[in-house]
């Protein structure tokens, strides 16, 4: 990525909407820094966004101004992602390529946030043509710095797609957690019932409650163990275990506890389950953004229950 940026005129930094305001990588901010800039924050069809405006202040107080949120499955939003581009990237010092029309975009960011799916939706809303960049459910789809692919005609951009870098010391666990139910670390090494855990933790707290409803609960419960099990047993998903007895072995039936917990984490993430806002202990927590947020720990609030 470094080793491109000589050819880049602005970076586009796309970020779960969900974590608006944790888990992004300082990295790119380090690294990349002095280019024009826009973060993206995409998947807002998953995230509960009544505090909009807060966000925004939030992330202006920390230096970033040029935000736009969007949806890259129903392209909502990213007709506005070009126009910004083209301003930034005229409003900039760097800019002296008097002759040399072509824009050249980086596009940076953690995995699975939706990279290719924003190139993707920037050529159907403005070359009317498809895929280009590959895109999948799972983190770690894109796994090198691509060739240029055109996304516009006029003005004339291409864009880099790069594979998702996570940064390598998440700032505290519980920012591992929230990136980790927005799919950008792969399930299995962090474990599926332990975000199971978290997530109806979090489902509970902010009074989002539609999972009740959608496994037919009866009533909200916070023990997880007894969410899972109504879950698996609802969907059918048992297993044969055998027990050792006195008299021989025994098939006994048992629910599938990480069965269970992959559909409630797949019915979370496909939007099932209600929208939320997992960075809303961070905005309660900081009213009065500082402009220079410090290192590890900070950000990110500790759980009180
Ligand atoms: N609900 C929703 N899903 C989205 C959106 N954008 C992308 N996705 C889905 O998110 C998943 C990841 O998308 P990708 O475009 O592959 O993400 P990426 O950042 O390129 O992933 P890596 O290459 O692994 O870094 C796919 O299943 C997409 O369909 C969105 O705006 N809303």
């Amino acid at each position: 990525m470094q080793s491109s940026l000589k050819v880049v005129d602005c970076v586009i930094e796309v970020h779960d909407a969900r974590i608006p305001l944790s888990g992004r990588n300082p990295l790119f901010q380090e690294t990349l820094g002095l280019k024009p800039h826009l973060l993206v924050l995409n998947k807002m069809d998953l995230a509960d966004l009544t505090e909009q405006h807060k966000i925004l202040q939030h992330l202006e107080g920390t230096g970033l101004k040029n935000v736009i949120f969007t949806n890259c499955v129903k392209d909502e939003n990213v007709k506005q992602i070009i126009p910004k581009v083209t301003e930034l990237i005229g409003s900039s010092y760097r800019y002296h390529r008097a002759e040399n029309l072509e824009y050249c975009i980086m596009v940076v960011g953690v995995p699975n946030v939706g990279k290719s799916s924003l190139i993707n939706s920037l050529r159907r809303q403005h070359l009317r043509i498809g895929r280009a960049a590959r895109v999948g459910g799972e983190p770690g789809i894109t796994r090198a710095v691509t060739s240029r692919i055109q996304v516009c005609e006029r003005p004339l951009m291409f864009l880099l797609d790069t594979p998702g870098v996570l940064n390598p010391r998440i700032e505290s666990l519980e920012t591992g957690l929230k990136l980790a139910l927005c799919g950008t670390v792969l399930d299995h090494l962090v474990g599926e019932e332990t975000m199971a855990d978290y997530l109806l933790y979090t489902l509970n707290q902010h009074g989002v409650l539609r999972y009740v409803q959608h496994y037919s609960l009866g009533s909200a419960c916070d023990d997880i163990e007894r969410v899972l099990k109504s879950v698996a047993v609802r969907l059918g998903k048992t297993r044969k275990v055998k027990v050792l007895t006195g008299t021989g072995d025994v098939n006994v039936v048992q629910p599938n506890y990480s069965a269970a917990a992959r559909d409630f984490l797949r019915a979370f993430r496909s939007g099932l389950l209600g929208t939320v806002m997992l960075d809303r202990d961070i905005l309660q927590d900081h009213p009065q953004p500082t402009r220079h947020p410090g290192p590890a720990g900070q950000g990110a609030a500790s759980r009180t229950s």
